[in-house]
């Protein structure tokens, strides 16, 4: 008779026990791995069996071809259930603003641009169409959201925050019903839900906890704060996850207080399984364990006591990636010597295994053809449009009360559009898109700004682009106006962490260059609020913050030609330097050149 693990019918606590119980120690330990795809081996996968793959930031097979990422997932899977029990693997992946990593993909504006639109609806609606998209390529779990409260700029991932407000990223958690589905009512809190093994995937809420609170916003670095400080700001928006069934949730790099997340018992076992009531799995980030003696010993070293500390801090699942067959045998021989008991693996395993169970991966471990023309579709790139419009915030609207100096008129005789970033699709996606840092030019399909211009302003307006505008083209006069775009090249992780936040490449020379002589809007393309100083913010006309909108450019023409008014507002302080850092609303003396709320619209000046 079928064993009852393999019992669709049976219910999901029956199957956990039925299959746990069947397993080897080993076979355990396996499943609690998560390897790299370029070391999924047969075997990794079958002789051993590692619970999951991922691919790290810019990983991908062949030609990033939708088809070859679910041809390369389904043929790990049939290897995972060439094991002694067929345990299907999870893959896992970075689809943090659309499925990023594949070519052609609809790439979203990043958490700090949704943070602005304050949509939580959108928010659904974007968690729906990436699910859709993730799925096409058979990949069953995104590492997905973000809930970093940014409380510095100068942190290299603030862009994948969706505020400082603890309140504000807390109302977006709504992109995890939009990834995995909606709960029934009766849906036990803090149990893992997945709606449909066709259209939805597993999230992943991250980085827990204290990830954007560290001490002057260094990656990975230490949040010192109180234990109510710590639940109040950062702990918050897991609540609401947790709420809507997040099925997963990954350990912060971070400390608090000096102890590293990746081996603190107290909150990842009695404040998040414990007083919370986890009841998905905890992965731990890449090489997280490794990192657990530094600064004592360098990371990676003295492997096997970083796993006894992790696994019994409560970490379920190792991101390894690449030291899969020592930290077997590591985690079976701790286990042995009962330096990890053999509870912890079991339930470790229980949690892995629901997870695997409510997912469907059992019942239907392949990917589905049939939706692979989802990818880029024009359904998605017009919700990315009109989250790209909403994310928009309007800072500057004209040199004086009376006249407002958007919409930009669109039969104008000519035009200057000029900036770094005026037509970079690549800038406009910024990092975690393609590449793990992303990069510039033609990354993916998309429409820049400077297209976006161009496709919308009349057939007698001569648009004449410079990425770095001549004074010959800027004295040679006749311009209405000039649009001037700057911003940040993509950066990830720690290659993104800052001390000085001024506009790169001279971008300030050059706004003040075309502004003295042409009436000028200037747009910052950015994961964070850069300096404009005092006498540049004078200068310019009109100042439009379009943070990291991805490839619908067309979302911000909308705005600037007056399709549709400006929503948008701050969801992090504009400092007026770096000097203030950190400042967030609510501090004493809170005096930043635009405060968090701030933004205009089109009738305002
Ligand atoms: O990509 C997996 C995780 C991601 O989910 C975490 O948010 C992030 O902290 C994270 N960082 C890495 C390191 N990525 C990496 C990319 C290319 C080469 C080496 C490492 C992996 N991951």
């Amino acid at each position: 008779a079928m064993p009852p693990y393999k019992d669709a019918s049976a219910p999901v606590e029956v199957r956990v026990r039925d299959l746990l119980g069947r397993m080897t120690l080993r076979e355990k330990a396996a499943q609690m791995a998560q390897i790299e795809r370029t070391v999924a081996s047969a075997r990794a996968l079958t002789e051993l069996g590692a619970g999951s793959v991922l691919n790290g930031g810019g990983s991908a097979p062949g030609d990033r071809s939708p088809a070859c990422w679910a041809d390369m997932v389904d043929g790990m899977q049939r290897l995972a259930l060439s094991s002694r029990l067929g345990v299907p693997i999870l893959y896992g992946t970075d689809a943090v603003h659309g499925h990023n990593n594949v070519f052609g993909a609809t790439v979203f504006p990043h958490n700090v641009g949704l943070g602005a639109a304050r949509d939580p609806e959108l928010l659904r609606r974007i968690g729906e169409a990436t699910a859709l998209e993730v799925r096409a390529t058979g990949i069953q779990w995104t590492f997905a959201p973000c809930v970093a409260v940014c409380r510095d700029p100068r942190w290299g991932r603030c862009y994948e925050s969706y505020s400082e407000d603890p309140e504000m990223v807390r109302s977006l958690a709504t992109i995890v019903t939009g990834l995995q589905g909606e709960p029934p009512a009766d849906h036990p809190h803090g149990y893992p839900f997945l709606g449909s093994v066709r259209e939805k995937v597993l999230a992943c809420a991250k980085h827990f906890v204290g990830d954007g609170g560290t001490d002057r916003g260094i990656n990975e670095g230490n949040t010192i704060c109180s234990y109510d400080e710590l639940e109040d700001i950062h702990m918050a928006p897991y609540l609401d996850c947790m709420a809507q069934g997040v099925a997963t949730v990954m350990a912060s790099h971070s400390k608090w207080n000096g102890e590293r997340l990746h081996s603190c018992r107290c909150l990842l076992t009695d404040v998040l399984k414990g007083k919370l009531g986890f009841k998905g799995f905890v992965i731990s980030d890449w090489k997280g364990i490794d990192k657990i003696c530094e600064p004592r010993a360098p990371q990676g070293s003295e492997y096997r006591y970083c796993i006894a500390q992790s696994v019994n801090a409560g970490m379920d699942m190792i991101m390894i990636p690449y030291r899969f067959e020592e930290f077997l045998e590591h985690l079976v021989s701790l286990v042995e010597t009962g330096e990890i008991p053999l509870s912890r693996i079991d339930d470790a395993v229980e949690r892995i295994l629901r997870v695997k169970f409510i997912s469907g991966v059992f019942e239907h471990p392949f990917s589905d053809p049939s939706l692979l023309d989802i990818i880029g579709c024009k359904e998605h790139r017009l919700l990315a449009r009109e989250a790209v419009r909403k994310s928009m915030v309007l800072l500057k609207n004209g040199k004086n009360q009376k006249e407002p100096f958007l919409p930009l008129a669109k039969n104008v005789k000519r035009i200057l559009v000029t900036g770094t970033h005026a037509d970079d699709i690549g800038f406009q996606c910024g990092g975690w898109t393609v590449g793990w840092n992303g990069n510039s030019g033609k990354i993916t399909p998309g429409t820049s700004i400077l297209e976006a211009i161009k496709e919308s302003v009349g057939v007698q307006t001569e648009v004449v682009y410079e990425a770095c505008a001549t004074e010959a083209t800027i004295e040679s006069g006749e311009f209405s106006y000039a649009v001037v775009v700057v911003g940040e090249v993509p950066y990830s992780e720690t290659v993104g962490d800052r001390t000085d936040l001024s506009i790169p490449f001279n971008g300030s020379d050059l706004i003040t260059r075309v502004a003295c002589t042409i009436p000028t809007l200037v747009i910052v393309v950015s994961g964070r609020p850069l300096d404009i100083e005092t006498q540049v913010l004078e200068k310019i006309d009109a100042l439009v913050a379009a943070w990291l909108p991805g490839t619908e450019g067309m979302g911000i023409a909308d705005c600037l030609f007056g399709h549709q008014d400006f929503v948008g507002k701050l969801p992090v302080t504009w400092h007026r330097s770096v000097d203030q850092l950190p400042i967030n609303s609510g501090d004493a003396n809170y005096d930043p050149l635009f405060p968090v709320g701030y933004g205009l619209n089109m009738f305002q000046s």
